[in-house]
């Protein structure tokens, strides 16, 4: 059985970023929660700056790309958006660890869907040529499509950002392990092309280790709404600590 994985904790901020800007108090920081959430053992941050700027503002991506930058030991900043908005340009500026490809819409209500394929090859191609110049690793936001995960690497993709929300609806149902699956067959399919796996959207402390434990190598998630609910309750160094602890406590048992 191979050894499995640290899956790397990255923590989202748009939601601190949401609160922020119902005020022009310049509270609850973002840099502060960043600071604390590194201290506690985060191993990154990740910010998905939108075109309408409802949650995470330019200013923050600068200051946030300053706060990793300056960390006294190796922390990833994970930028997300639409290459074909406005992605790119903090790519160009900040160069961060990692940029997430995600096709959303520019009024999109939240993240929904991944890529799809062929149909967004040709545009994509240019793009994640161009942030792997920069020393950008690309991620692509999937859906569990394992079929889709060949024309991914095809593309230049580093690694897939496999999108959870579908596994945390069903979780807790009878579809759990019918959904749980399917997941589990897209990284194997990733990972059988040489793309590394990531995970993110609407996965909590309720869902998260029975995922990491059965989704074969996942490398890091990115957990933001359900963490920051969490922290609003127990503070941000301790919400690491319990999601820190939900990430180790994978069981070593037999993958699907
Ligand atoms: C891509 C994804 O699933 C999330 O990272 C996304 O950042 C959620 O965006 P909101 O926080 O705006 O819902
Ligand atoms: N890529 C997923 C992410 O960064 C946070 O998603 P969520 O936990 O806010 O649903």
């Amino acid at each position: 059985m191979t050894t499995p994985v640290k899956t790397a904790l990255s923590i989202n901020l748009n939601k601190v970023a949401l609160v922020r800007n119902t005020r022009h108090l310049e509270i609850p920081s973002v840099t502060r929660a960043a600071r604390l959430c590194l201290e506690a053992g985060a191993q990154g941050i990740t910010v998905h700056p939108r075109p309408d700027e409802r949650h995470i503002r330019p200013g923050d991506v600068e200051k946030l790309a300053g706060v990793i930058a300056t960390w006294p030991v190796k922390r990833e900043y994970n930028i997300e958006g639409n290459p074909f908005q406005n992605l790119m340009d903090y790519v160009r500026k900040y160069r961060p660890h990692q940029a997430t490809f995600v096709p959303d819409g520019e009024d999109q209500f939240t993240s929904d869907h991944g890529w799809s394929f062929p149909q967004d090859a040709e545009r994509l191609k240019p793009l994640i040529d161009e942030c792997k110049a920069l020393g950008v690793r690309v991620s692509l936001f999937m859906d569990p499509i394992p079929e889709q995960m060949a024309a991914a690497k095809a593309v230049g993709a580093d690694r897939v950002e496999l999108y959870t929300e579908p596994y945390a609806a069903a979780f807790g149902t009878p579809e759990q392990s019918t959904q749980l699956a399917r997941y589990v067959a897209a990284a194997k399919a990733a990972q059988a092309v040489g793309l590394g796996v990531n995970a993110g959207h609407d996965l909590s402390l309720r869902n998260l280790t029975p995922f990491v434990t059965h989704v074969p190598q996942v490398l890091e998630v990115s957990i933001g709404h359900a963490f920051v609910t969490d922290a609003l309750e127990m503070g941000y160094a301790e919400a690491v600590r319990a999601y820190r602890r939900s990430l180790d406590a994978r069981a070593d048992g037999v993958l699907l």
